[in-house]
C-alpha cells in the first residue's frame, strides 16, 4: 500500500478562508471583529515564528490582533497583570500566551488565570474539564486540528483502536478525550510504555506526538493505517522531520501526513475558529 497524503496545508487553508467569511458576515451585520490578545514572552525562535503565523492568519481573516511581546525578563506579576487587563477589554475575544513560557514563570498559574470563555488556546481546568465531560467549549487547538483533518478524510473511529504517541498536556492528553468522544478505542503510550512497538503495530490510527525525530520506525506500522505525525524536530542539516520515518511508513499506511504542511497549519486555523467562536458568544 502506498498512503495518501493528507493535505494540512490545503485544509487549514479552507477552514480559514471559511472563518474569514464569517468574519465578513460579522461585520456587515454591524458586529465588531473578532479580537485576539497575542502574547509572547522572550524570543525563542521557533515561539517567533509561531506567533508571526498566527498574527499573519488573523490579519488575512480579517481579525483584530493585539500584540504584547515582552521581554524575557518579564516578571510573574507582570505578565498576570496583562492577563488581567485584557480578561476585561471588550475588544479581546480570546487571548493566547505562546508556550513554552521562560523558566521563572509558572505556565499554569498564568493559563488559569484567562477567563475560561477567552481561553482560545483550550488549555483552562474548565475548558479541559467540559471536553473530558463530553461537553466541548473552546477545545485545544493541535487535536480539535487533528480531528478536522480526521473527519475529512472520512475516519469511521468507532470499532478503530487510535494508539498516541506522547502524553502531553497540549496535544497527547485532550487528544486521547477527543478520540474517546467519536468513538474510538483509545491508547496513550508514553516514555514508561514498555513495548512501543508492540501498541504501534496495532493502531489503525497513529498519532505521533511525542516531539522525537524518528522515534516510530516505518516497519511498525499496521498495513492500512491512518498515521498523524505532529513531531517538529530539526535533523543534523537543518531539515524539518517528525516523530514518524516517513517514507516506509508512507509504504504501510492508508493516509499519513507530512511533516511540515500536516497538523502544524491545523492549529493555527484552529485558533482562528476558536477567536470567532469565542467572539459569538461574546455577541
Ligand atoms: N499557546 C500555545 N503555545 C503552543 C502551542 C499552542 O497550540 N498554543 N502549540 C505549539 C506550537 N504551535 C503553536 O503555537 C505551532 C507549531 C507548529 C506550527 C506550524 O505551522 N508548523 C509548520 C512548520 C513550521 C516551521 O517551518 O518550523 C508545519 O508543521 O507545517 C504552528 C503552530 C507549542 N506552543
Amino acid at each position: 500500500m502506498t498512503a495518501q497524503i493528507i493535505d494540512g496545508k490545503a485544509i487549514a487553508l479552507d477552514l480559514r478562508h471559511s472563518v474569514a467569511e464569517k468574519v465578513s458576515q460579522r461585520i456587515s451585520q454591524g458586529l465588531r471583529p473578532p479580537g485576539l490578545g497575542v502574547v509572547l514572552v522572550g524570543s525563542d525562535p521557533a515561539s517567533n515564528l509561531y506567533v508571526k503565523r498566527k498574527r499573519e492568519a488573523c490579519d488575512a481573516a480579517g481579525l483584530h490582533t493585539e500584540d504584547h511581546h515582552l521581554p524575557a525578563e518579564t516578571t510573574q506579576d507582570e505578565l498576570n497583570q496583562l492577563v488581567d487587563r485584557m480578561n476585561e477589554d471588550p475588544n479581546i475575544d480570546g487571548i493566547l500566551v505562546q508556550l513554552p513560557l521562560p523558566e521563572h514563570m509558572n505556565p499554569d498559574e498564568i493559563l488559569l488565570r484567562i477567563r475560561p470563555d477567552k481561553d482560545v488556546d483550550g488549555f483552562h481546568p474548565y475548558n479541559l474539564g467540559r471536553l473530558t465531560q463530553r461537553h466541548p467549549e473552546l477545545r485545544p487547538c493541535t487535536p480539535a486540528g487533528i480531528i478536522h483533518l480526521l473527519d475529512h478524510i472520512g475516519t469511521p473511529y468507532k470499532g478503530q483502536h487510535a494508539v498516541i504517541v506522547g502524553a502531553s498536556n497540549i496535544v497527547g492528553r485532550p487528544l486521547s478525550m477527543e478520540l474517546l468522544l467519536k468513538g474510538a478505542t483509545v491508547t496513550v503510550a508514553h516514555r514508561f510504555t514498555g513495548d512501543l512497538p508492540r501498541f504501534v503495530a496495532d493502531a489503525d490510527l497513529l498519532i505521533a506526538a511525542a516531539g522525537k525525530p524518528g522515534l516510530v520506525h516505518g516497519d511498525w506500522v499496521k498495513e492500512g493505517a491512518t498515521v498523524i505525525d505532529v513531531g517538529i524536530n530539526r535533523n543534523e542539516e537543518g531539515k524539518l522531520i517528525g516523530d514518524v520515518e516517513f517514507a516506509p511508513a508512507a509504504e504501510r499506511a492508508a493516509w499519513i501526513t507530512p511533516v511540515p504542511g500536516g497538523v502544524g497549519p491545523m492549529t493555527i486555523a484552529m485558533l482562528l475558529q476558536n477567536t470567532l467562536e469565542a467572539a459569538e458568544r461574546h455577541g
